[in-house]
């Protein structure tokens, strides 16, 4: 049991009423969750406000409220505690409650528009191999050693973060590689960590329904920089023009990776194929068995995060050309001729570096189709985009349905219909059921073509009007292709 004056630590507080010494069990943000004993944090949010919900945290039990303005009616039994930025507050009385676990494990955050789980993974992948205890908090999946503990989140929410960290100290881990979202980073999911390291890979459009401005969303990215202690290092894209940015008001040492601009971490690609990529690196050839000229980039990012830690450049390649990245990410399977891939690109600059990519390893004569969709209850200025680049870099286009969330499935592939012009409109169907779209790509697709299936990856669902039904790209395609194309 810890008293609340002490979970209070390095929170600064604007007025308290009552008892500082009262114990509490427990802390929590959602009145929903609350027990007899716990401290009830009023959060204001995208949809409701934390603080509409301090009656009925104290008639459940909290014995003590954080928030950020004090209540009109107050309870003599209970304490209340004014502050002036909740959700950071939060933060550090999450990770006083479970007696700051990020300060004896080695934490690197890896944030960007893409490329974060792909980063993160290959680190944790890694340092297993290298025969660390490790932990990760990924999109996909958060582990502690080989222990898979279901995500929820790309970051989990602050109690959930330092509960997991608690969990890997005592497992035994030494690092945590975890994701850090812009959404995170503004609502100080990671409040009160004390990190070793950051990692920007790149920034390109997203989440603007939630950040409003572009310039809003780079700034998010960069708190995570701005709040680096002296002792921390910061890694960044060198080739992203937003890469020194991430570097100008940071405490932190300062290194830079990249292709193409002078960088501590530097590569050139030999060769980039559908089998594996192989790079030049301080003049040593490495092959590796993940692809793209963008996995080039998530290869530096994890080769200079590791030579921080501690790590021999040489050690770290050898172990580094055997690992698989993460589950759904340029995921491919070749069936009578015909190659699926199944990828989480979901933003307009993740579908262009995969059907890059794409590009680049088929030899000419054989066809790109892309079955593609875009997410529901987000940024809508990403519709028309990727429909644009997915019939730019293709030769037949099923825009079809992603997660439509509460939107209409139907209006969200009109939006991406208006990012056709007319030569991109006469390769593209619209379909909004997915499996019939991927049906469709598989029933036009010969010997040799090449079938892009965009932005669900990993998922092992889809989200429509509000419900979750199983559905995984991966397994529908290897049905359908089994299917249509087994007596060929
Ligand atoms: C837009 C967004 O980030 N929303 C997150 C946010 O919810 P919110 O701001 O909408 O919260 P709200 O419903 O308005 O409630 C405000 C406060 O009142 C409390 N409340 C609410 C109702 C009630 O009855 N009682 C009560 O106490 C809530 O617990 C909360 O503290 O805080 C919640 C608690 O931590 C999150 O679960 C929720 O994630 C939602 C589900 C979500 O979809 N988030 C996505 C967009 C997200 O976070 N994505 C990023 C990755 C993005 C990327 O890089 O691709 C991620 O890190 O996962
Ligand atoms: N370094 C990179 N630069 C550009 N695109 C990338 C990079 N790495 C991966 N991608 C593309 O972006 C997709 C998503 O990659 P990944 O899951 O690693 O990103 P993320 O940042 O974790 O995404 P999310 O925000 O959804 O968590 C991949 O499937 C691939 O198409
Ligand atoms: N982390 C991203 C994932 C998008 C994945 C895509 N399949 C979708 O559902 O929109 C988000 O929450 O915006
Ligand atoms: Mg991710």
């Amino acid at each position: 049991m810890k008293e609340l004056k002490d979970i209070l630590y390095k929170v600064s507080l604007t007025a308290t009423i009552g008892d500082m010494e009262v114990e509490v069990n427990d802390v929590v943000f959602d009145s929903r969750k609350v027990s007899k004993g716990c401290v009830f944090i009023a959060v204001k949010g995208t949809q409701v406000d934390g603080h509409d919900y301090i009656e009925q945290a104290v008639e459940g039990g909290a014995v003590a409220i954080v928030c950020e303005t004090m209540p009109k009616k107050v309870s003599d039994k209970v304490t209340y505690v004014q502050v002036s930025n909740p959700a950071k507050a939060l933060g550090i009385l999450a990770s006083n409650f479970f007696d700051n676990p990020s300060e004896y494990i080695k934490i690197v955050a890896v944030t960007g528009t893409n490329g974060k789980t792909t980063t993160a993974t290959l680190l944790h992948q890694l340092f297993m191999e290298m025969g660390y205890v490790s932990g990760l908090l990924s999109t996909v999946e958060n582990k502690i050693n080989d222990e898979v503990i279901p995500s929820t989140h790309t970051t989990p929410d602050a109690i959930t973060l330092n509960r997991l960290l608690k969990k890997m100290l005592k497992e035994g881990c030494t690092h945590c590689f975890m994701e850090a979202s812009s959404h995170a980073i503004i609502q100080e999911r990671m409040a009160g960590l004390k990190i070793a390291g950051a990692v920007f890979t790149n920034i390109s459009h997203d989440h603007l329904d939630y950040h409003g401005t572009f310039d809003d969303y780079i700034k998010a990215k960069k708190k995570l920089f701005d709040e680096l202690p002296q002792d921390a290092f910061a890694l960044v894209n060198a080739d992203d023009k937003r890469g020194l940015v991430m570097l100008q008001n940071t405490k932190a040492s300062k290194y830079s990776f990249g292709l193409k601009y002078p960088a501590d971490y530097k590569a050139k690609i030999l060769s980039n194929t559908l089998q594996g990529l192989e790079l030049d690196i301080h003049n040593r050839s490495v092959w590796f068995r993940i692809i793209g000229e963008f996995n080039a980039y998530n290869i530096l990012a994890v080769l200079g995060v590791s030579v921080l830690l501690g790590g021999e450049e040489e050690e770290i390649l050898m172990q580094l050309s055997k690992v698989k990245g993460a589950q759904g990410r340029f995921d491919q399977q070749t069936y009578k001729g015909i190659t699926t891939i199944v990828d989480y690109a979901h933003t307009p600059d993740a579908l262009e570096n995969v059907l890059k990519t794409i590009q680049g390893v088929r030899s000419g004569i054989e066809k790109i189709i892309t079955v593609v969709g875009c997410g529901g209850n987000r940024d809508k200025g990403k519709r028309p985009l990727m429909a644009n680049i997915a019939c730019q870099y293709s030769d037949k286009v099923i825009l079809t349905s992603d997660n439509p969330r509460d939107e209409e499935p139907m209006a969200i592939i009109k939006d991406m219909e208006t990012g056709l012009n007319p030569i991109s409109y006469r390769k593209a169907v619209l379909m909004e059921d997915r499996k019939e779209a991927i049906k469709t790509a598989i029933m036009f697709a010969e010997k040799g073509d090449i079938i892009l299936i965009a932005g669900k990856g990993h998922e092992t669902y889809q989200e429509i009007k509000g419900v979750k039904k199983p559905f995984d790209d991966r397994r529908v395609a290897q049905e359908l292709l089994k299917l249509l194309h087994s007596d060929k």
